[in-house]
């Protein structure tokens, strides 16, 4: 297994934001985090990748135990995460804050500075390099973000809800980039609120709700689990939908 979170418990005050949380992504897979607003899905991206200090439970990555490891160790040892609220240095250019990354990986900078350049057209954005990161659109954030890490060279990445606020056009295109970063060698972890984008780019997925690992399988299979349906529409969701007519449900949504 490239990565095994075990029994991962994560309280904020009195709050288990994650709950014995266990999930395990072989190499080379996309696998899919997925639950509703608040579940413990980003808490635990950051239990991962050693941005929180966790409770219980243990971290193994590559074979090593990186329980209680700094962000820096872990990402040097080859799994970075992307944030939902990217922050680029917004008077530096695209091919520069690409280049952030590369620094990490390269302490040559014409060798970073070329490798910031191939991974910004592995992520389309080769014809932006001399933009200002201000001049982007969500959409060019979403791709700088990914390029920023992908720049560092993981072996491991954990996304973020990467397609959040992007338009059709601009999703089908991110699927295309995040297929050929795993295609490159790169195991994905992905938290994924685009349930098109999670069904067509995921092996496996894992559903997270109130803080506990509710359902993992197929993906076909756990959108159809009764226990995820009421995880997203409430108790009593998933005999509704199987039994429209016989359930009490009402015809049509009275209107507001
Ligand atoms: N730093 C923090 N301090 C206190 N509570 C927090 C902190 N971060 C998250 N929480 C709480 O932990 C719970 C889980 O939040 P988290 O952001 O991990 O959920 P999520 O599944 O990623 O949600 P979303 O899909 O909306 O991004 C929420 O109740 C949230 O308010």
């Amino acid at each position: 297994m490239m990565l095994k979170v075990e029994g991962l418990t994560k309280i904020f005050g009195g709050l288990r934001a994650v709950d014995n949380a266990s999930l395990e992504v072989a190499e080379g897979r996309i696998v899919a985090l997925i639950g509703p607003n608040g579940a413990g899905k980003t808490t635990l991206f950051a239990s991962i990748a050693g941005f929180h200090p966790i409770d219980a439970g243990r971290v193994t990555f590559m074979g090593q135990d990186i329980t209680g490891w700094p962000v820096h160790q872990i990402a040097r040892r080859g799994m970075v995460r992307t944030f939902q609220i990217t922050q680029p240095f917004a008077k530096l250019s695209v091919h520069e804050n690409i280049a952030v990354g590369a620094y990490q990986k390269y302490a040559d900078r014409s060798e970073a500075w070329e490798h910031a350049r191939r991974v910004g057209e592995q992520v389309g954005m080769g014809a932006l390099l001399e933009q200002p990161a201000s001049d982007l659109t969500v959409a060019g954030r979403k791709r700088l973000e990914l390029a920023r890490t992908l720049a560092t060279g993981p072996k491991m990445l954990l996304l973020d809800e990467v397609m959040a606020g992007l338009n059709p056009s601009e999703i089908v295109e991110i699927i295309a980039i995040i297929q050929k970063i795993r295609a490159s060698g790169v195991t994905v972890l992905l938290i994924e609120h685009v349930m098109q984008a999670v069904m067509s780019l995921s092996e496996h997925i894992y559903v997270l709700s109130y803080g506990k690992m509710i359902a993992e399988g197929a993906p076909r299979a756990v959108v159809n689990n009764p226990a995820v349906i009421e995880a997203y529409l409430g108790h009593g969701a998933a005999e509704r939908i199987a039994h429209p007519a016989t359930s009490g449900a009402p015809e049509e949504a009275p209107h507001a």
